[in-house]
């Protein structure tokens, strides 16, 4: 089947599930699964998106809020929305455009992006494609070799990003049964462009590194504490946010640590299978946080209405994963650009529907949780 027939015309993609089909028709299997996958059984997967469908919205009436403003302001930054684009390794695994054309399509909207340790694109190429005004973060895993994750933090700060996000769940990856059963393999084409091969090869050098899991038992630092944090600030005088957290004892250790954001996720499921939902966990991460910092949050977001709910709930904004790896496979950058604006005007509808003019003012009165 050819793709102009497996993916329906840009017209027909309408909302997030429509981008999902399509990817999945044109996706190898393999791949399909890589990312569409979590660890273990699944649970932690299924609830990310599964808690979003238990809060219900409030509507109101003759509320006079005119064209409201989606915009907000996230550590000295202009979002265009309260919306951002997850961290997700080699985004032309889905598309050749690559995370350049992802990043056209976040600038297009002015939202931003967080590029991954593994994206297959030069961290300067992605910038220059994003434009001046969007911001870019750089996602942080460990490695044991330190000067591979320092030189990284140096190197997103001369690029001009302008965060850095250090990814706390992944000590090395959750197993994934799926990719054990396809025997998965990144392409070899497919490189992680700003690693150099020779630090990324184990120092054994043993040879089976090329599934994603093997790589990271043998590169990643698995005895890594808190003090990277300061550490990366320092070097790079980023400022530096943990992703991955989802107990009030992440937060506190976070805060001491100098973070200057919070990133409420279970890396979608892919993880500790049996965690909570990332929307679940939101609460007692807001709290523990007393406002010193902003909380984000990703897993299951689908919908305008679903940032909608996180915001209700406390969270600054919200990324969104593996949608954007759909969009992409559907229809490259163009894809990307269509997903986010359809994420962008499902917000609006929702802000217009429940009376809220400005992202600040979305508050709890707008939902009701579940009983
Ligand atoms: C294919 C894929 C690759 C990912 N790569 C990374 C990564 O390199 N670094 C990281 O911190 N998280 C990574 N993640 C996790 C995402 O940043 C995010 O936490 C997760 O996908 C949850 O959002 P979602 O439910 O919208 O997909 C990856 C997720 C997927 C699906
Ligand atoms: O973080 C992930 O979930 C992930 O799938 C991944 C894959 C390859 C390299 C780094 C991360």
């Amino acid at each position: 089947m050819s793709e102009a027939a497996a993916v329906p015309p840009r017209a027909r993609l309408l909302d997030c599930a429509d981008f999902t089909d399509a990817a999945r028709r044109v996706l190898p299997r393999d791949v399909w699964d890589f990312i569409a996958g979590g660890a273990g059984r699944e649970r932690t997967l299924a609830a990310n998106e599964a808690a979003f469908g238990s809060v219900r919205l409030r509507p109101r009436g003759l509320s006079a809020v005119g064209e409201p403003d989606t915009a907000i302001r996230v550590l000295g930054d202009r979002w265009g929305a309260p919306l951002g684009i997850a961290p997700l390794a080699y985004h032309e695994l889905a598309h050749a455009d690559g995370e350049s054309g992802t990043a056209e399509a976040a600038g297009a909207l002015g939202l931003p992006l967080v590029v991954s340790t593994f994206a297959s694109q030069p961290l300067e190429r992605i910038r220059a494609a994003a434009g001046t005004s969007t911001p870019l973060w750089l996602q942080l895993y460990c490695f044991r070799d330190q000067r591979v994750t320092d030189g990284l933090a140096r190197r997103a700060a001369d690029a001009g990003y302008q965060a850095l996000v250090v990814t706390v769940d992944t000590p090395y990856m959750g197993r994934r049964l799926r990719d054990l059963r396809n025997d998965f393999r990144v392409p070899a084409h497919i490189r992680p462009a700003n690693l150099e091969p020779d630090r990324q090869a184990p120092p054994g050098g043993a040879t089976d590194t090329d599934s994603p899991s093997a790589h990271s038992r043998s590169a990643f630092c698995p005895d890594q504490d808190w003090t990277v944090v300061g550490r990366l600030r320092r070097l790079s005088g980023l400022p530096v946010l943990a992703k991955g957290v989802m107990t009030a004892q992440d937060t506190r250790a976070a805060l001491s640590a100098g973070a200057a954001g919070i990133v409420v996720s279970n890396h979608g499921g892919r993880q500790l299978d049996g965690a909570p939902a990332a929307l679940d966990a939101l609460g007692e991460v807001v709290t523990a946080a007393e406002g010193r910092v902003p909380v984000f949050l990703d897993g299951g977001v689908r919908g305008g209405a679903d940032a909608f709910v996180a915001l209700a709930l406390g969270a600054t904004a919200v990324f969104v994963g593996r949608p954007v790896l759909y969009a992409l496979a559907a229809d490259g950058a163009p894809g990307v650009r269509r997903l986010l604006s359809l994420l962008c005007g499902e917000l609006t509808d929702t802000m217009v529907f429940t009376g809220h003019r400005t992202v600040p003012s979305i508050d709890a009165t707008a939902v009701e949780m579940p009983r």
